[in-house]
């Protein structure tokens, strides 16, 4: 992988202009410097004018900076987002058979976490992950790990040393909902454990610029009010961000109520622990009632929708639109591997398919487009994990997170004719050349894959590249 050094990129963008728009430039360059930040975008440019004009009054010198230039027909497209990811349960990514959320997490999850107290185990899976994930485009994690303190630290020095951005979110669960060798042994071990984590992520990365802790109580139902009271307390001496689950299954909604009789509903549990901040992702959000997104709303608190997870594991059907009508920030998150897939792309046409479905029900505005899954997977995530002045776009002074698209050459080109055969192997997607931008970018939500991400880049660095 190649060291950060200052990058001209050519060719073709495209990023999320507002939730229902995509911008598209041609004949474009982004000049980003050596710290990964977009100091120059022009239009009109190829590498002999940006040689002519640009480079030189930047004071930039041959050989110091690298060049990318994107081929016709492919293109830049910010990095994906993943709101809400599981490293641990990756080796089970597609196994989940026909459970539910409390059997599963007691069937599949809770014994492949465990199993990563075993540190080789735990950096051979999550090297694989961060690779894996990396290769699908994902530029930003929010990881769930597991209780162990060396494994979490651990896979926070991967994605520091692999070059993924990163929350990093050591599992807090004391209840006597998780097995008895799967859990904290107190409320005060579960703090220290937490704090051990975030020691060392301040020793590996002092300013988080790249990987950052994040508070994690699993969910109400594996925390006591103790745990849950502490944590909130930590968040307010820290500020640091908080992700948990919420209202994701009916069995779990009669579980917290059974568990916190006294308090109005799950999303107050989190509230009346401090727990639900402008600073708290809340993973899947499907069985809300009109108070609870209200409440959510009043809070400032995020949301990622997993489609992917929420049909797999029988969870229900996210309400969106009527989330995105109260204006609450969403993004997107895979949950593998309650979500068979590692990839937001995935996820992505997931939500639209979702949407579909409550579409069903009567209402056509439910419906999603390309382009507001393309923002949930970008700008909107960037939001959800409070970055957005960051990453999520192609703005100056935000940071080069971003992927190449490419669909090997188009058939109906002269050229590419004879390279028929070729393509099939390289790209998922055929392009005849007659598309328009817009059917590219269809195409590419609908039918592409890892094969379609040719290169990956965080904070200017590249960090995944299709072998050619
Ligand atoms: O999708 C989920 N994945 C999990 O690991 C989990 N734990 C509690 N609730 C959960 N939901
Ligand atoms: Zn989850």
């Amino acid at each position: 992988m190649s060291p950060t050094k200052k990058s001209l990129f050519l060719g073709s963008f495209v990023h999320c202009k507002s939730l229902d728009e995509l911008e598209t430039r041609h004949d474009a360059a982004v000049f980003v410097d050596e710290h990964g930040v977009i100091v120059a975008i022009e239009q009109d440019m190829d590498l002999q004018r940006a040689k002519d004009t640009l480079i030189p009054q930047m004071g930039w010198v041959e050989g110091e900076y690298a060049v990318h230039m994107a081929k016709k027909g492919e293109f830049f497209f910010p990095g994906f987002i993943d709101t809400h990811i599981h490293a641990p349960q990756f080796p089970n990514a597609g196994i989940f058979g026909k459970s539910t959320l409390l059997d599963w997490l007691l069937k599949y999850t809770f014994p492949m976490e465990s199993s990563l107290a075993n540190l080789s185990k735990a950096q051979m899976v999550y090297n694989r992950c961060v690779k894996r994930t990396l290769s699908h485009g994902t530029t930003t994690a929010s990881y769930y790990a597991t209780i162990h303190v060396p494994a979490t630290n651990l896979l926070a020095d991967l994605c520091l040393s692999i070059g993924q951005r990163a929350f990093i979110g050591r599992c807090c669960m004391d209840s006597d909902m998780s097995p008895d060798t799967y859990r904290d042994e107190s409320p005060q071990q579960a703090i220290e454990a937490t704090k051990a984590t975030i020691s060392h992520i301040s020793s590996i990365d002092p300013s988080y610029s790249l990987v950052s802790p994040i508070l994690t109580p699993r969910f109400a139902p594996s925390c006591s009010s103790e745990l849950m009271t502490s944590l909130g307390a930590l968040h307010k001496e820290t500020d640091l961000p908080i992700q948990t689950h919420i209202s994701e299954n009916v069995g779990e909604l009669a579980l917290v109520k059974q568990l916190f009789p006294d308090i109005k509903d799950y999303t107050s549990v989190y509230d009346s622990f401090s727990l639900l901040t402008r600073k708290t992702i809340l993973a899947h959000a499907i069985h809300l009632s009109d108070d609870e997104i209200a409440l959510i709303k009043e809070r400032k608190a995020k949301i990622s929708h997993c489609p992917c997870s929420n049909s797999s594991i029988t969870s229900g059907t996210c309400k969106v639109r009527q989330l995105l009508d109260n204006g609450i920030d969403i993004g997107l998150g895979t949950d593998m591997s309650g979500g068979y897939s590692p990839s937001i792309l995935e996820a992505l046409r997931q939500a639209v398919l979702v949407s579909r479905h409550v579409a069903m029900g009567g209402d056509d505005n439910t419906k999603l487009s390309i382009e507001e899954v393309l923002y949930l997977a970008t700008r909107g995530g960037a939001k959800v994990v409070n970055l957005e002045d960051k990453i999520g776009g192609f703005d100056v002074g935000k940071e080069w997170d971003a992927q190449l698209i490419g669909f090997g050459a188009d058939i109906s080109d002269e050229e590419g004719a004879t390279d028929e055969i070729n393509q099939m192997d390289e790209s998922p997607v055929d392009m005849f050349g007659w598309e328009t931008w817009d059917d590219r970018i269809a195409k590419w939500v609908y039918n592409g894959d890892d094969r379609n991400t040719l290169a990956v880049w965080v904070k200017g660095r590249l960090v995944h590249e299709i072998r050619k």
